[in-house]
């Protein structure tokens, strides 16, 4: 027997011994998951009998309360166990089926054994509890097979860094507890597996990349040491893969201290959100938070405004006319993103503290009860050395008092009257009871009917004083909307925050700010900076339990919304993920020549990592997209070789209908799965749609989807962001559609979504991004008459 295939068939009985062990361990746990979810189950149906429950004295409330707590939290315990089992038991059916992807022989310098290490998604041990027969992907050791070909090799541990001899390096494709692959390498990770797994077809759901992280990919992952990590790579150089695994290193390295819950990602959409909602749960771990900026506005502002989000203003902005407010609002946009800016509101707030506060009067039915006027006079009485938040404070509690007050005086009112005729009895009763046991103590001075009378019209007072209390608690007494405004109704105020000086443009795209807000909107390049006097003026709402931050597509941030974030979460480290090449939005990029970012948090705990191999797509196609960019020959495109991209001409749009039917049934043929047909625009979306629904089953996208599924999509470019297709088609990439310089980027985008195929069709002339382009690097084919 070759000494090749006596290594497979020794290997495939170790296979077949840990998976039988670990299928064994399997049966005990399903036991035990199958026990808890009962306990869980049962204790869900019993929780009400459980807690001792009584309202009818003061201590008994206070008896129940501590029940109602005691119950919730062993029943809090026993799921958060059930859960964990749950992943634990998850995490060995895909072991039994794929125990380990690698296998490195690692001789420690001093010592005589070599030790044989298998790698895979989650250690496994042996019945004694003490040989690893799997070791984690993530364990200190494993670094030496992402990071070392066979040779000296050296890995660190928390207490130190171990030298020795990496006798071996071995990758394994085990399907079904079957070796389907197997070969000896002397390189980091061999290219073949690679090209195995990219040549793959797209999925709905993004995967691991355990089994073949990259060197540098790797150094993303483990980087524990600065509070800020940025990573700049390229369109498909795997940052967002990166990433996801760097949470499950974190939650795997800082076990005792770190959970799952004290991570959020920033993701660009929703649709991407679900998109990337499997891979940590593949691996054993729990979900981190996952949120986006825009859901985060809304929660905190969409109350008070009718609120734009990014996309809206994107389809705003590409709508471009020269003549309307276009330009105006661009530069307003420039503005608002700025550092500058964000400076400008900090300054505005502490003027504030000196003059110019603007608060709306407490008002309950058309009567005033305290004037803006007083609420100024009030606000500057305070002692100027009190802090702006401690001042606001103050005001509630003192116009609580003010609403008490009156509400006293109002109970005789005729309306008060009126309202308790309408009193159904059951009120009127609970008003006695509640009354009657305030009074436990004292002695009643009048008769029962007058009680009654008064506890009645206490309540009515009460009940419908109730809004405007909240009202007041909440602060919204301060006219924070009206603070804004003023900075874009009053060029001196404007002056003031600003070193005396205007911003550029400031006096044309201040009245589209003012008519705006006074419409009850706000732009989406004024949330972020509204929201920051809002939390200035009433106190910061930071979040302290956060310790990590993970921002992808931080290209889309402005230098001002990742300031604001940076105090929204002031003990938390940061990894930002980025491509400049990819900044779509008008906004100043906070990757603009990466000065902001670095500064964020000072460039002494700062690192950058550049990812310049890109592994989405094929060579052809990242050969023709980086020739799109200014400096894009440093991309460098992994060595998948497929058809070059094709660009088609038609003379209108009938002609390219049929050319897209045509395609994609011959798309389905072959087995593509994943189809999208990128438009520039939701409204161009809609007219294909229109024009396609009747010969192409498709679903069209937009902002709102909450789910990437499978098959032939119609989506905008902007919202393509960070997903992947078999194929794209380019609907419509003519001069017409693309020729401003800043679509570029979106331009770029929406072709490096494609895996596998690249197309794109245009009605005449063809973008400038694309004829610029070495014509070598695309076929074209001009169907024009
Ligand atoms: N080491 C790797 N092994 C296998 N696949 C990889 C690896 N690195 C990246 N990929 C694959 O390349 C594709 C692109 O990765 P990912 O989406 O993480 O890149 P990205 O840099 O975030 O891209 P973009 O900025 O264009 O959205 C994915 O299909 C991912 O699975």
């Amino acid at each position: 027997m070759a000494t090749e295939e006596q290594d497979w068939k020794i290997e495939q009985q170790r296979v077949d011994d840990v998976t039988a062990k670990i299928n064994r361990k399997m049966s005990v746990l399903e036991q035990e998951v199958g026990e808890s979810r009962g306990d869980v189950v049962g204790m869900r149906k019993d929780f009400w009998d459980e807690v001792s429950i009584n309202f009818s004295e003061q201590d008994d409330v206070g008896e129940t309360s501590t029940s109602l707590r005691q119950q919730s939290q062993v029943l809090s315990e026993l799921e958060l166990s059930h859960r964990r089992s749950s992943l634990t038991l998850d995490k060995l059916r895909r072991l039994s089926s794929s125990p380990y992807f690698g296998r490195i022989d690692f001789r420690e310098q001093g010592q005589e054994q070599t030790e044989r290490i298998y790698l895979g998604i989650g250690s496994f041990l042996d019945d004694n509890e003490e040989d690893f027969l799997i070791y984690d992907w993530r364990a200190p050791v494993s670094s030496l097979y992402y990071d070392g070909a066979p040779g000296h090799a050296t890995y660190r541990t928390p207490v130190g860094s171990i030298e020795g001899e990496m006798e071996l390096k071995r990758q394994f494709v085990i399907r079904d507890a079957e070796i389907k692959v197997l070969f000896d390498t002397g390189v980091t990770i061999g290219d073949e597996l690679l090209q195995q797994v990219l040549s793959h077809s797209a999925d709905n759901q993004m995967k691991n990349i355990v089994a073949t992280i990259q060197k540098e990919q790797n150094n993303v992952i483990r980087n524990d040491k600065s509070r800020m990590l940025i990573v700049q790579g390229a369109a498909g150089s795997g940052k967002t893969s990166a990433a996801l695994q760097r949470v499950a290193y974190l939650l795997y390295r800082y076990r005792d201290s770190l959970r799952a819950d004290q991570m959020v990602l920033f993701s660009p959409n929703s649709m991407f959100n679900s998109y990337v909602s499997t891979v940590l749960p593949e691996l054993g771990e729990e979900n981190m938070l996952q949120t986006t900026f825009q859901a985060y506005l809304e929660i905190r502002i969409g109350r008070e405004f009718d609120l734009e989000d990014v996309f809206s203003q994107m389809e705003y902005l590409l709508a471009w006319s020269d003549d309307d407010g276009h330009p105006a609002r661009v530069k307003g946009i420039r503005y608002k993103s700025s550092l500058d800016y964000f400076r400008a509101i900090r300054r505005y707030a502490e003027l504030l503290l000196q003059d110019g506060m603007k608060f709306r009067s407490v008002r309950f039915q058309g009567h005033e009860i305290v004037s803006s006027q007083q609420m100024q006079e009030k606000f500057y009485s305070y002692d100027p050395a009190v802090k702006l938040g401690n001042r606001m404070e103050l005001m509630r509690d003192w116009l609580l008092k003010e609403v008490n007050e009156f509400g006293r005086r109002e109970r005789k009112e005729p309306w008060v009257e009126e309202q308790i005729q309408m009193l159904t009895t059951d009120d009127y009763h609970r008003a006695y009871t509640m009354m009657r046991r305030k009074q436990k103590n004292k002695t009643v001075s009048f008769d029962d009917f007058q009680l009654e009378t008064e506890m009645a019209a206490r309540m009515v007072v009460n009940n419908w004083l109730k809004p405007l209390r909240k009202w007041v608690k909440r602060l919204r007494f301060i006219d924070l909307g009206g603070l804004y405004r003023r900075l874009f109704e009053d060029a001196e105020w404007f002056q003031r925050i600003n070193n005396g000086a205007l911003p550029d443009g400031w006096e044309e795209f201040a009245p589209q700010t003012v008519n705006r807000i006074r419409q009850g909107e706000l732009g989406y390049e004024d949330a972020t900076p509204y929201l920051y006097l809002k939390e200035q003026l009433q106190g910061f709402r930071s979040n302290t339990a956060i310790k990590h931050i993970i921002v992808d597509e931080v290209q889309d941030y402005s230098p001002f919304q990742l300031e604001f974030m940076k105090r929204l979460f002031p003990r938390a480290r940061m990894t930002a993920l980025g491509d400049l090449n990819q900044a779509i939005y008008s906004h100043n990029s906070v990757f603009d020549e990466e000065e902001p970012l670095m500064e964020l948090y000072g460039r002494e705990q700062t690192e950058l990592i550049r990812l310049t191999r890109s592994y989405r797509s094929t060579y052809e196609i990242v050969d023709f997209t980086r020739a799109m960019l200014p400096g894009g020959e440093q991309i460098i495109p992994f060595n998948r070789r497929g058809h070059k991209p094709v660009v088609a001409l038609y003379d209108d749009r009938e002609d390219m209908h049929q050319e897209i039917v045509r395609n994609i049934h011959e798309l389905q043929q072959q087995g593509y799965q994943y189809t999208a047909i990128i438009c520039k625009t939701e409204s161009e979306c809609t007219q294909a749609y229109e024009a396609l629904k009747d010969q192409i089953t498709m679903r069209k996208m937009t902002k709102n989807t909450p789910v990437f599924e499978k098959g032939t999509i119609i989506i905008p470019a902007y919202l393509a962001k960070g997903v992947e297709f078999d194929a794209v088609i380019l609907y419509n990439a003519s001069a017409d559609q693309y020729h401003r310089e800043a679509e570029r980027k979106l331009f770029y985008t929406a072709c490096t979504r494609a895996m596998h195929l690249l197309y794109a069709y245009s009605v005449g002339e063809v973008t400038p991004f694309i004829s610029n382009v070495d014509a070598q690097l695309y076929e074209q084919n001009d169907y024009r008459g």
